[in-house]
């Protein structure tokens, strides 16, 4: 069944690494068009979800509330089920490929695994890349200080340097050579937003070479060196406050914040904002152009136990 099996395309890497940007790119380029995404977050909201709606993705399928590699790991095996019974003529289907990008706290190991051992998805699916999304700006810190991040290039084929807008050409040769030594079989490729190439530039060279390469499911405690929360936030904020708000908490816990994302709405604006912070580095906030009520809510991802604290601390700042 190989040649009438969907493609499955894993992209991996790190919180904020820039996976969704990457995947935005290549849709707005006019790229993607008959692929079916699967996103999975680990926070309850599927921010991820709606800016590749908002991008021209068709219908992407949220996982959330987890990471593919731990509580979710049977979901991706019901989901390509479903997906595959749902379709009317599946000599046929109505998609030529399926990206997965998975949560920036899961490996890629268990989705390998999953594809590999159920004969029922292996007759019907097959792994084609897994690509990486590596920060330039903080890549070379994140893979020093977290062995998922080494993990997601050990599986990958391909990794893109995102961000390289932030670096010089010598910080980003040093990270090249660090991620050369963790795989020495990877392929490199620079991500620029704006010099995106097409969709099989990045996703179909080269075929996979890993297929003798030991796979083992991540320890299932390797989540208990972060922490998550999610803050509601109903009502709209001035953007002062809410920019002072954030200052605050990127000088307070700096490097410790790994990960702020969500949608606020703020008083100016009648549509909502999307908020991105990673390793307590806000970016400028983009205006999400939702149709309906959005949910308004950010999570927050932290190194250690702590972002429950980060949340309250957050929370007083906004109200003061
Ligand atoms: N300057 C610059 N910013 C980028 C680039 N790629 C991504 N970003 C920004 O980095 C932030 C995080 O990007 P995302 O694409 O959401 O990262 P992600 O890997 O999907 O994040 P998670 O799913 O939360 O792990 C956003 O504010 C992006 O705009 C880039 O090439 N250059």
């Amino acid at each position: 069944m190989i040649n009438s099996s969907i493609p499955i395309v894993i992209v991996t890497g790190f919180l904020g690494a820039g996976k969704t940007t990457f995947l935005r790119s290549l849709i707005e380029a006019g790229e993607l068009s008959k692929t079916l995404f699967i996103v999975n977050e680990i926070g309850e909201v599927g921010l991820d979800q709606q800016l590749l709606q908002a991008s021209g993705a068709k219908d992407p399928i949220l996982l959330s509330g987890g990471c593919l590699c731990c509580e979710m790991k049977n979901d991706l095996g019901y989901t390509l089920r479903d997906l595959y019974l749902k379709w009317p003529d599946k000599a046929n289907p109505p998609i030529d490929k399926i990206v997965i990008e998975t949560s920036g706290l899961a490996s890629p190991a268990s989705a390998i695994l999953q594809l590999a051992q159920d004969h029922w998805l292996r007759d019907r699916f097959r792994l084609s890349q897994i690509i990486g999304v590596i920060d330039s700006e903080f890549g070379l810190e994140t893979l020093k200080t977290n062995e998922l991040a080494v993990d997601q290039v050990i599986y990958s084929d391909t990794v893109f340097l995102s961000k390289q807008d932030k670096v010089n050409a010598e910080q980003s040769a040093h990270l090249t050579e660090c991620i050369l030594r963790i795989n020495p079989r990877i392929k490199i490729k620079g991500v620029n937003g704006k010099d995106i190439k097409s969709a099989d530039h990045y996703f179909m060279s080269p075929a996979r070479t890993d297929t003798m390469r030991q796979v083992s499911n991540p320890s299932v405690d390797h989540l208990l060196e972060y922490s998550t929360t999610n803050i509601s936030m109903p009502d709209a904020i001035p953007w002062k406050s809410l920019a002072s708000a954030l200052d605050e908490l990127s000088q307070t816990y700096q490097n410790d914040l790994l990960r702020v994302k969500g949608v606020v709405y703020i008083k100016e604006l009648i549509t909502p904002i999307v908020i991105h912070g990673v390793r307590g580095t806000f970016m400028q906030p983009e205006v999400l152009a939702m149709k309906d009520h959005t949910h308004a809510s950010l999570t927050l991802i932290s190194a250690g136990t702590h972002a429950n604290v980060i949340a309250e601390h957050l929370s007083r700042q906004l109200l003061a």
